[in-house]
């Protein structure tokens, strides 16, 4: 996993890297502070099916803490959902938020999902097999896969699934006017958020 801030928003070719120059890493510190919780899961040492494999009771301990009862796979890329695979990609790439976190371990592939910074920028973070990450509730965010436009990965979910996805109205949009939002602005407001990732 790396992270960065992004130069420009990288709605003209989302799967480009849009460092800045210089490179404006955002550490695994500031993530924190954004309320991403990361993990590193040995992706050879993973296995859906083998409840010994180390990565996998890994998982199930976070699982067991967080308490993520539901766990299915996405794969996103051509092979995988033919022609839905380009309205796929521009529905995660729209800016959204959920009530719920949205958690996932990467299998195959890689990608990017972007998050705003307490200033509106975005820092954009790379995610590769192995890496397994919380973007919290209430959190304006997106994906995309990069240029290799192929990902496969592990959705966890509280609960049952809702994967709704709520877009940033203009203004005092629909995402603004939810309590998970509300919450999700005073965490950052009481922890140093406020100064991170700028
Ligand atoms: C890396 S998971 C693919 C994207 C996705 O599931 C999402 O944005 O909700
Ligand atoms: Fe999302």
């Amino acid at each position: 996993m790396k992270a960065w801030l992004m130069d420009g928003d990288g709605a003209e070719s989302p799967r480009a890297p849009h460092h800045r120059t210089p490179d404006t890493p955002v550490s695994l510190e500031e993530l924190k502070h954004l309320g991403v919780l990361y993990w590193y899961l040995d992706p050879k040492e993973y296995s859906a099916d083998d409840t010994d494999a180390p990565a996998k009771k890994q998982m199930q301990a976070i699982r067991a803490e967080r308490r993520y009862a539901h766990a299915d796979e996405v794969v996103c890329s051509a092979a995988g959902m033919g022609d839905a695979f380009p309205a796929k990609c521009a529905s995660f790439f729209e800016e959204h938020l959920h009530e719920d976190e949205e958690i996932r371990y990467i299998l195959d592939g890689s990608g990017y999902f972007d998050i705003r910074s307490p200033t509106d920028a975005w820092v954009r973070i790379a995610v590769t097999p192995g890496d397994m990450i919380v973007l919290p509730a209430g959190a304006y965010h997106r994906f995309t896969v990069d240029e290799a436009a192929s990902v496969r990965a592990v959705r966890l979910f509280r609960d049952a699934p809702a994967w709704t996805p709520i877009a940033r109205g203009a203004g005092l949009g629909e995402g603004d006017d939810l309590s998970c939002r509300k919450s999700y602005l005073a965490s950052l407001a009481g922890g140093e958020g406020a100064t991170a990732a700028s």
